[in-house]
């Protein structure tokens, strides 16, 4: 009778834990809902209290400093905790289920602190005079941002962003194996969320020096990430992504077929 009660104990103890850790990841999830819409708020400067050409003002140098600061820490967090190394010394405190969602949620508070204490560097580098080519250059840009979303639900929108663990946990199956997927555009580029982040970023009607320190930084940033992902990538899947590698561009599109 103690052992069925003990294992029942254990059970529910089991349930209430999987449900913990899936409102974790809900708020995790919902934090990075936040903070993406933000970002396209901030780049673009529509729609939001404070935009990369807003805020406290600083000398240059004190701008430039704390703006890349801002900038290294976010792609410290992103690149280091996304290493396979990283992870398998992390996960020893923190359980695999919710290794997906705290990276995310750490992610998402780096880039909203980025957002708050960016310093805004306002001369004007260029500005497009014309009214069709100034709505034709802010609507490109909002066809990055269209890229970087749709591509994330061609890949697992809901794996990027930990709530498949967290369901999964919570229904009591195992975390799913990352598959390899070429849907759609990724038939012809291998990084469509990277690219339509370089054309929402570059893409600018009015582009000061802040907003041009912000897309150059995150284009380096951007290769660097590539550099990384594509050597676990290559670990993970083998001669099926080095295959890919052959068929489809980086960030050009094209496509070999055969
Ligand atoms: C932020 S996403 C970026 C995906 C891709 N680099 C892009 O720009 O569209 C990073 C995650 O996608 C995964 N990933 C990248 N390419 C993939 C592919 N072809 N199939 C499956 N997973 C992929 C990586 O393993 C990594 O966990």
């Amino acid at each position: 009778m103690l052992k069925v009660n003990s294992t029942r104990q254990a059970a529910s103890q089991t349930r209430l834990l999987r449900l913990i850790a899936f409102l974790y990841g809900l708020f995790a999830y919902a934090v990075f809902l936040f903070t993406i819409v933000y970002a396209v708020g901030f780049v673009s400067g529509i729609g939001v209290p404070k935009t990369i050409d807003t805020g406290p003002e600083a000398s240059v140098i004190d701008a430039l400093s704390i703006n890349t600061l801002l900038m290294a820490l976010f792609a410290i967090q992103h690149t280091g905790m996304a290493r396979k190394g990283f992870k398998n010394c992390w996960t020893r405190y923190v359980p695999t289920c919710i290794e997906r969602s705290t990276y995310v949620l750490l992610a998402s508070l780096c880039l909203m602190l980025l957002f708050w204490q960016w310093r805004p560097l306002p001369a004007v580098v260029w500005q497009v005079e014309d009214p069709d080519v100034f709505v034709m250059i802010a609507t490109l840009s909002f066809v990055g941002w269209a890229t970087v979303f749709s591509s994330t639900f061609l890949i697992d929108h809901f794996e990027l962003f930990g709530m498949r663990h967290v369901t999964a946990n919570l229904s009591g199956r195992g975390i799913p194996a990352p598959q390899f997927k070429k849907p759609l555009y990724y038939k012809f580029v291998r990084h469509p969320i990277y690219l339509g982040f370089i054309i929402a970023f570059w893409a600018a009607p009015v582009m000061t020096i802040g907003h041009l320190l912000f897309a150059a930084v995150t284009t380096a940033y951007i290769f660097v990430g590539i550099f990384f992902e594509e050597r676990d990538l290559l670990q993970l899947f083998g001669e099926q992504y080095r295959q890919y590698k052959r068929q489809a561009g980086m960030l050009i599109p094209w496509r070999k077929v055969g």
